[in-house]
C-alpha cells in the first residue's frame, strides 16, 4: 500500500469526520484506531486516518503518539501528513495543537506550515485569523462552555502562538483570493522572517481548494476536515489519486439491537437528546453517583437490557454548562470527565455483551473511551448521516460485525439519533 495522504487525528470523532470528507472527495480511506498492528487486514486505500485520543492528554504524550503515527504513515509512502484538529480549535494554553505541530514540523523539515480549522459546510469559517462558529466568534459560541477545553479567544494567531515555539503568521483572505501563487509568495515572505506556521483564512469551499493546492506541495499541514477536502481535491485534480466511489463492503446491514450513548454536553447534543425522548426510551445518568464510584453503569445496563429487543435506547450523562461546572467544582475537571468516560465505556461493553451491534456515540472523548473498550482496531466509511458524521463499519472488532456512528458533540441536526438509526440497518 502506498499512501497518497496520511492523517493523524487528535480524537476519534474528528477522525471519522475527516475519513468521511476524504471518502466523499474520492479518496479510498480507512480509519484506524491508533497505529495499526501489522496483522490488521487493511484494504488497498489512498488515505489512512490514524485516530488518537490525544486532544486532552499531557502534551508530551500527545507528541510521542503523534510522532509514532507519523512514522507509520511516512513508512507507507505518505508524502503529505495532515494533523487533524477540531474545527473549533479545541485546545488549551499547554496544547496540544502547538506542541504536536512543532514536533511534526521539525520531523518533516518544513519551513512553514499552513493551519486552518475552517470547515464551511459546518459553519466554521476563518477571517483575519478569527474563527467563527456560525454567525458568532468562537469565544461567544457554545465552545466557551466546553467541559474540557473552554475556548475564550477567537484569534487563532494568538491562540496558536501561546501553544507553539514558533512565531505564528497570517495568510489573509485578500491574499488567498489572489490564488495559489499569491499564497505561496506570502508563505515565503513569512518563512523568511522566521515564522514557522501561518493561520490561513477560509470562508468558502473554493478557498479550501486553493489552500489544498498549496498545502499539497508541503509535507505537513494542520487543520480540520476543510483542509482535508482541499487536499483530497488537489490530489484528484493533479492526477495523483484516481477518484473512487466508496471503500468496498462498508454498506452491508448487520442487524441486531441498537443503542445510543451521549457524553457530549454540547448545546447541539442536548437538543438531540431532548428530541430523542419523543421516539425512544432515554436514561439520564446521575453524574454525581458516577464520580462517587457508585454502580451507575450497572443500573443503566439493568435498565437497558430488557428493552433492547423492543427497539433502540439512549443513555446520556450530558448536562448543562451550569451542572457541568458544579460537578467539576466538586471533583475537578479531569477526574469528572474521566470517571464519566469510563462509565460510558462500561455501559458500551455491557450493551455489546447484551447483543448490541449498532451503536451511536455522541462526544469525541466519550467515543474514544468507548471504542478503546470495545477493542475496535479500525473502520470503513459508509454513508453520511450528517455533515462530518458517517456510518462506520468496524474492521477486526472483537464482537464481530458492528456499525457505529461517532458524532462530534457539535455536529448533526436536531433529530440526529433517529437520522442515524434510520441509516444503520
Ligand atoms: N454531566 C457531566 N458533567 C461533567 N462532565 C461531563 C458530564 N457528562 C459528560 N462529561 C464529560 O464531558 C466531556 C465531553 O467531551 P466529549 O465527549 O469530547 O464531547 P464533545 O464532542 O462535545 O467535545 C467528556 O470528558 C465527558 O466525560
Ligand atoms: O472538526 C470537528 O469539529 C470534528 O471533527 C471534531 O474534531 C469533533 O470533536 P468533538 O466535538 O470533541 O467530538
Amino acid at each position: 500500500m502506498t499512501l497518497a495522504l496520511g492523517c493523524i487525528a487528535d480524537d476519534y470523532t474528528g477522525a471519522s469526520d475527516l475519513a468521511n470528507t476524504l471518502t466523499r472527495a474520492g479518496l479510498r480511506t480507512v480509519q484506524t484506531i491508533g497505529v495499526p498492528a501489522d496483522d490488521l487486514d487493511l484494504p488497498e486505500v489512498d488515505a489512512v486516518v490514524v485516530s488518537l485520543k490525544s486532544r486532552s492528554i499531557e502534551a508530551g504524550l500527545a507528541v510521542a503518539r503523534s510522532r509514532a503515527a507519523e512514522t507509520w504513515l511516512r513508512g507507507r509512502g505518505a508524502g503529505h501528513v495532515l494533523f487533524k484538529i477540531c474545527s473549533t480549535f479545541d485546545s488549551t494554553v499547554s496544547g496540544n495543537i502547538g506542541p504536536v505541530m512543532d514536533a511534526l514540523r521539525a520531523d518533516g523539515g518544513e519551513a512553514i506550515v499552513l493551519v486552518t480549522p475552517a470547515f464551511p459546510e459546518t459553519g466554521r469559517t476563518v477571517y483575519q485569523g478569527n474563527l467563527f462558529v456560525g454567525a458568532v466568534p468562537l469565544n461567544e459560541s457554545p465552545l466557551k462552555d466546553h467541559p474540557l477545553n473552554p475556548m475564550h479567544d477567537s484569534n487563532l494567531v494568538r491562540v496558536l502562538a501561546r501553544q507553539s515555539r514558533t512565531p505564528i503568521g497570517l495568510v489573509d483572505l485578500a491574499t488567498l483570493s489572489r490564488g495559489a501563487e499569491a499564497v505561496r509568495a506570502r508563505l515565503a515572505e513569512l518563512a523568511g522572517k522566521g515564522i514557522g506556521a501561518a493561520i490561513i483564512d477560509a470562508v468558502f469551499d473554493r478557498d479550501l481548494e486553493t489552500i489544498g493546492l498549496v498545502a499539497a506541495g508541503h509535507r505537513l499541514s494542520v487543520g480540520a476536515s476543510g483542509i482535508g477536502l482541499g487536499l483530497a481535491r488537489a490530489l484528484v485534480s493533479t492526477g495523483k489519486v484516481r477518484s473512487a466511489t466508496a471503500t468496498g463492503g462498508a454498506h452491508a446491514a448487520v442487524g441486531g439491537p441498537a443503542a445510543c450513548l451521549a457524553g457530549s454536553c454540547s448545546q447541539a447534543t442536548l437538543q438531540q437528546i431532548a428530541n430523542a425522548e419523543r421516539v425512544m426510551p432515554v436514561l439520564h445518568l446521575n453524574s454525581e453517583q458516577i464520580v462517587a464510584g457508585a454502580s451507575e453503569a450497572q443500573r443503566a445496563l439493568a435498565w437497558a437490557r430488557p428493552q433492547l429487543a423492543e427497539g433502540p435506547v439512549l443513555i446520556a450523562s450530558s448536562a448543562t454548562p451550569d451542572q457541568v461546572s458544579a460537578l467539576q467544582a466538586r471533583h475537578g475537571r479531569d477526574a469528572a470527565g474521566h470517571a464519566i468516560e469510563q462509565a460510558m465505556a462500561d455501559i458500551a461493553e455491557g450493551l455489546v455483551q447484551a447483543g448490541v451491534r449498532r451503536l451511536i456515540v455522541a462526544g469525541g472523548e466519550t467515543s474514544g473511551a468507548v471504542v478503546d473498550r470495545l477493542k475496535i482496531p479500525g473502520f470503513l466509511v459508509g454513508v453520511e448521516i450528517a455533515a462530518g458524521v458517517p456510518v462506520l463499519r468496524a474492521v477486526g472488532a472483537a464482537a464481530g460485525e458492528m456499525l457505529l456512528a461517532l458524532k462530534s458533540g457539535n455536529f448533526g441536526g436536531p433529530e440526529f439519533f433517529s437520522d442515524a438509526l434510520g441509516l444503520m440497518r
